[in-house]
């Protein structure tokens, strides 16, 4: 057996039905950076390849226009130093078949999912060495040999996908060894919580298990002719020997991430929130009149403490005590209707809708993520836009602007503080970028 993993913060200690669970080796601070490991392989969308660089991921802009590898014209790079990586990593092996593969019958048979899932596998095999052919060691202490070690998903004998033909072809044990894990560890990489791509970081998917109230997440730092980086960041202050968990999805699904977790995981989750939600069964819906409507969301905002707080600290309350007229605040669908009206009537121009709605899904954040969920923190930069939005619209002046300036800096300063904690990630330009320019304005 391999020596256990341990780190400076981290170590990994035996878990009674994950196998093992990393935690605290000391108190870790909020924003801490907890583990920070290079992608073994990724896979860019569809719709993100010719915007981003293959190697690097960074967005294409006016300065750096992509350059298509003159071979396939299917992959695209930043420059020489890009495609250099890329080329010695995995490219030269299959840019000549590249895409006969994919307008084959086969590949074009497969779902989306499978699609990704299929070139994310071609990407990771080309890039073996034929020796390490039919399956790594043990004793290698390599990211692939870390891949191998990791936890099956829960389905058996599962086929893979066809993947990029290369000489020599790998076994088709390797390839069901591979792939027999890509559901449960793989990761969706994200900038600023939009997705671009899928990758595999085997360390991460070692040591950490899932939580629906994590105190960890992941964010993902793109930099030239390197590929993705994930940073494990605390994002509250962990205590020695405690767990350190990620959201393995989205904690907001409150009632359809039981399935998922069993289908695509293979376990229960018993964290907090989900032995909370299973007690209570089957959730009230939302009501569908308005005035029951607007009196649930005054209800939820009272509940939070949203305007009290909201000039002073955030509040974190707690789910586990709301009373049964607020349950249906709980159902999956409450946030997505919040969230749609939200983004419809700020789009619209209906900045007075929007701000009402707004602060009760924010009301709503704060009752369902964890502190500090970058989620909320990108939602009162949303709420700070839309407060400025309404202001220039009106062209308001006197006493209001002040009192309009100085909610947009209540928003700005919650959003930095919040987003802070994440820190830099993704493309440039991000919303810590944003806020700045915001106060940059609000200041003139
Ligand atoms: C990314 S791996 C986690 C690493 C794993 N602990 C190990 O020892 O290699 C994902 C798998 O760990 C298990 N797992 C993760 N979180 C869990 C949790 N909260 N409860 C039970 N099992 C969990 C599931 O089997 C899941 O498919």
């Amino acid at each position: 057996m391999p020596e256990p993993l341990c780190y400076e913060d981290i170590k990994l200690i035996a878990h009674v039905i994950a196998r093992d669970q990393a935690v605290a080796t000391r108190k870790l601070l909020t924003g801490s950076n907890i583990l920070s490991v290079p992608g073994l392989a990724t896979v860019l969308l569809p719709s993100e390849k010719g915007r981003r660089c293959d190697t690097c991921h960074r967005l294409q802009t006016d300065e750096r226009v992509l350059r298509r590898c003159t071979g396939c014209a299917s992959y695209w790079y930043c420059d020489a130093k890009c495609q250099n990586t890329q080329w010695r990593s995995h490219h030269k092996r299959i840019c000549k078949i590249y895409n006969q593969f994919i307008s084959s019958p086969q590949f074009q048979a497969l779902q989306a999912h499978e699609k990704m899932d299929s070139l994310l596998l071609s990407h990771m095999v080309a890039q073996m060495s034929a020796t390490t052919f039919p399956l790594p060691t043990e004793d290698d202490s390599s990211q692939l040999s870390t891949f191998v070690s990791l936890l099956p998903g829960p389905i058996e004998n599962v086929v893979p996908p066809p993947i990029c033909p290369i000489s020599p072809m790998p076994s088709k044990e390797l390839l069901s060894a591979l792939y027999s894990r890509f559901g449960n560890n793989n990761f969706v990489v994200h900038s600023h919580l939009t997705t671009f791509g899928h990758g595999v970081f085997p360390l991460a998917s070692r040591l950490f298990n899932h939580s629906c109230v994590p105190n960890a997440a992941a964010k993902y730092t793109l930099s030239p002719a390197k590929t993705v980086n994930m940073e494990v960041i605390a994002l509250r202050d962990i205590l020695p020997d405690e767990e350190i968990c990620l959201p393995y999805l989205d904690p907001a699904l409150l009632q359809s991430r039981h399935q998922m977790f069993e289908l695509t995981y293979g376990f229960k989750c018993n964290c907090s929130s989900c032995i909370f939600l299973r007690n209570l069964g089957r959730m009230p819906e939302p009501p569908k009149d308005p005035l029951e409507i607007s009196t649930l969301s005054k209800q939820l905002r009272e509940y939070v403490g949203i305007e009290e707080h909201i000039g002073l600290i955030l509040p974190s309350p707690s789910m586990e005590a709301i009373s049964h007229s607020l349950l249906p605040v709980l159902h999956e669908s409450y946030m997505g209707e919040l969230s749609e009206t939200f983004s419809r009537s700020s789009h619209e121009g209906q900045y007075a809708i929007a701000l009402d709605v707004g602060i009760t899904l924010l009301a709503l954040y704060i009752l369902i993520y964890p502190s500090n969920y970058p989620q909320i923190g990108m939602h009162l930069l949303e709420l700070a836009k839309t407060r400025w939005n309404e202001a220039i619209s009106s062209d308001v002046r006197g006493d209001e602007e002040t009192v309009m300036k100085e909610q947009v800096r209540v928003f700005l300063t919650f959003a930095r503080r919040v987003l802070m904690v994440l820190g830099p990630e993704g493309d440039e330009y991000g919303p810590l970028q944003e806020i700045q320019t915001l106060e940059d304005l609000l200041n003139q």
